[in-house]
Order: C-alpha cells, then sequence, then structure tokens
C-alpha cells in the first residue's frame, strides 16, 4: 500500500459545502501538513478522508482499491487517526491505551502476540513514552498524552496516519520534538503522515509536502515548490506578517 488517493473528493457538512473537486495523492515516507485558518475545514478533510465523516461525493483509493469497498477491520488496518479532544477513558494507562492500536489484529480475547508485544515496546522507545507506561492518562501532560495516541497510531502499524493538530498545546522544544518523531516515522517506517497544523515555520521547515486551504483555493504541492510559487507571501490578510522565503520563516512587522 502506497498511495492513497482522493478523486474529485467534496467535503462538508448537511447543507453546506466546504471544498469541492479535490485531487490528490498522498504517498508512503512524506510528510505532509495541512494548513489553513481557523475554520476553513482542516478537521473536516481530516475526517472526511478517515471514513468518520461522509463525504459529500468522490472517491478514496488506496492504491487502487476504493476505501468504500474496504470492511470496518480491512480500513483499520491500512489508515489510522488521531483526532483532538478524543473521548477516551483517562483511567486506562498509557500501556493499555496504546495496546489498543493492536485491537485490528488481536483475536476476540484481545490477546496480544509476542511480535505485537515487540511492536508495543519499540513504538513507546521510539515516541519516548516507557517511563509513563504504568501511568494513567488523567497523570499526563498534554504533550505526553499527545505523543501516547501517535504511539497507538503507530501501533495500529498502517501505512497511513491521519494527525489533527498534533502539536497543540505543546512548547517550542516538544513541537519539535514531535515534528522530528514524525519525520523519522516516515523515513524509517515507511509511514504517509498527513496532520494539521497552525505552527507554520515548523511546518515550513520540516515537511516534505503542503496542503493548504485557503480562499476556497486547495493547494499541495512540495514545500519548496508553493514558497517558489509565492503562495506564502500573501497568506496573511494583513501587511503586518510577512514571508521570509529564504528563512522559512513568517516574520511580524
Ligand atoms: N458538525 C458540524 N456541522 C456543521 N458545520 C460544522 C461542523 N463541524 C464543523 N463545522 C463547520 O465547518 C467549518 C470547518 O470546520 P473545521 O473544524 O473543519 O475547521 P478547521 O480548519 O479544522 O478549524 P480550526 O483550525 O479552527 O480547528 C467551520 O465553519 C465549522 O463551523
Amino acid at each position: 500500500m502506497n498511495v492513497f488517493k482522493a478523486q474529485d473528493l467534496a467535503i462538508g457538512y448537511k447543507d453546506k459545502t466546504l471544498f469541492s473537486n479535490l485531487n490528490f495523492e498522498l504517498r508512503t515516507g512524506i510528510l505532509t501538513s495541512l494548513l489553513g485558518s481557523n475554520g476553513i475545514g482542516k478537521s473536516t478533510l481530516l475526517k472526511s478522508i478517515s471514513g468518520l465523516l461522509d463525504k459529500k461525493s468522490g472517491q478514496l483509493f488506496v492504491d487502487d482499491k476504493n476505501t468504500d469497498a474496504l470492511s470496518f477491520a480491512e480500513f483499520a488496518k491500512i489508515i489510522s487517526v488521531v483526532l483532538t479532544n478524543e473521548n477516551v477513558n483517562k483511567e486506562l494507562t498509557v500501556y493499555e491505551l496504546v495496546k489498543l492500536g493492536r485491537q485490528p489484529y488481536t483475536n476476540w480475547l484481545d490477546q496480544l502476540t509476542p511480535q505485537d508485544e515487540i511492536l508495543i515496546d519499540k513504538t513507546l522507545i521510539n515516541c519516548e513514552i516507557t517511563d509513563l507506561k504504568e501511568r494513567k492518562l488523567l497523570q499526563l501532560s498534554d504533550g505526553q498524552l499527545q505523543r501516547t495516541f501517535i504511539a497507538r497510531a503507530v501501533v495500529q502499524d498502517t501505512p497511513f496516519i491521519f494527525l489533527d493538530e498534533p502539536s497543540t498545546h505543546l512548547d517550542l522544544y516538544h513541537k519539535v520534538r514531535l515534528f522530528k518523531l514524525l519525520k523519522k516515522l516516515c523515513i524509517e517506517n515507511n509511514k504517509c503522515i498527513l496532520f494539521s497544523t497552525h505552527d507554520l515555520d515548523l511546518a515550513l521547515q520540516l515537511s516534505d509536502e503542503i496542503m493548504l486551504l485557503k480562499d476556497n483555493h486547495f493547494y499541495h504541492n512540495t514545500t519548496e515548490n508553493l514558497i517558489n510559487r509565492g503562495v506564502f507571501d500573501r497568506f496573511f490578510d494583513t501587511d503586518d506578517i510577512v514571508f521570509d522565503k529564504e528563512r522559512k520563516q513568517f516574520l511580524i512587522l
């Protein structure tokens, strides 16, 4: 499974369409950030391509297989999702939550195989939460909780991972560590990761590709191409914030 494809996708709610005619491909090994202002439709897009929200029209494919033809169990082995404000039992321990990622593979007794356990242990190390594994979720900081959800998605062992604002609530140090973890998962584990974020500078510096929703337009290209096309030069509708192409940074005047 290497390519996730949206064909003529329209997203929105009952009586309103937010975006239509979206056509894009996401490939494994590539880190893509999804950018756009508050309320533009990033979460809606992520939920629509994760099967959590009905699309208004269009088709989604994984390689050449239409996702509508996949069973729930098949889908869960291909795409994992982490949304903001997930409703989970905070009495669970870190280990118990991460273990849930193996559910599409375990038997009805929820028994882990030795291979499952090896994968979980490796992921806890990768996400730097091994020391926290016995802690309850209610005892975690926002950043630790965020890494635990990401670990659950990694343990689900899907080629495609979609994350809604994983860097919210994190300080700069932990944002950078999170972005580097996502990048490492793409490179070393050949994952395709699409994540929404408002951390523009970090996204521009660390993502291979950018998806941008702006003023009814949908842009998707390599970060370099979008920068060179000047897409970020008028990102904000104000003269107070300008984009410095060389540094890939927004500056406040
Ligand atoms: N369940 C819903 N029913 C109807 N409209 C909704 C629903 N959820 C969100 N919306 C609207 O859809 C639009 C897009 O919302 P969405 O949450 O996708 O934006 P976003 O880009 O993720 O925003 P933010 O950066 O603030 O999280 C907004 O106008 C929002 O009010």
